[in-house]
């Protein structure tokens, strides 16, 4: 039973993680033969605060800072 967990920054709407997990459900049937009622995905929103890249948060870095 597949379980994707998806992190990612705050905002994404509830289209674009229902299109999401729709097509990653697809991905995982076709490459890893999983039946599409298996097929679990968690999404995880992060916040600005919470990530950083380079050494940032990507709050500041929205900020320009
Ligand atoms: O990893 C990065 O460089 C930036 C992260 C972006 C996301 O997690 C997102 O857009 O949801």
């Amino acid at each position: 039973m597949p379980f994707i967990t998806v992190l990612m920054l705050e905002g994404k709407s509830l289209e674009q993680r229902r299109r999401f997990a729709e097509e990653v459900t697809k991905s995982a049937e076709a490459t890893l033969g999983a039946r599409p009622e298996e097929v679990r995905v968690r999404f995880v929103d992060m916040a600005r605060g919470d990530f950083a890249r380079a050494g940032r948060l990507m709050c500041d870095e929205v900020r320009g800072l």
